[in-house]
């Protein structure tokens, strides 16, 4: 599939990491997604219920992190690659999750994942 919906710097905050301390705090993970979709039928009909609503999208991903507070920005994309998957009907997605504060001499760390087919 050539086409596809995207979403980037999505910025949610979240309990995450590994260490203690970080176990008692909130921090910002920025978001991008690329999700695999035939555009076609929305833009025939020009009708959002036949596209991928980024709007929507973005909004579960928000819910997500609210309850799912996992330590390794691993275990967060694989769960939040599977229930956007899933919720979605999302054939394949390429997700990277950005953890800025992290590293403090890098600009930001992370991880990016593909899942599905493209
Ligand atoms: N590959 C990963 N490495 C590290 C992670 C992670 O989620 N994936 N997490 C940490 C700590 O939580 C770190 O962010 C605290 O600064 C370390 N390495």
């Amino acid at each position: 599939m050539s086409d596809s919906v995207l979403i980037e710097g999505l910025v949610v905050e979240t309990v995450i990491g590994v260490y203690e301390w970080e176990r008692e705090i909130h921090q910002e993970l920025r978001v991008d997604l690329e999700m695999a979709w035939d555009n076609r039928l929305a833009a025939a009909s020009d009708d959002v219920h036949k596209a991928l609503d980024y709007a929507a999208v973005s909004e579960h991903v928000q819910d997500f992190f609210r309850g799912c507070q996992p330590a390794l920005l691993e275990t967060a994309a694989e769960k939040l690659a599977a229930s956007l998957m899933s919720t979605f009907a999302v054939p394949g997605l390429r997700l990277t999750l950005w953890k800025p504060g992290a590293v403090p001499a890098a600009r930001q760390v992370g991880v990016k994942i593909q899942r599905g087919v493209w």
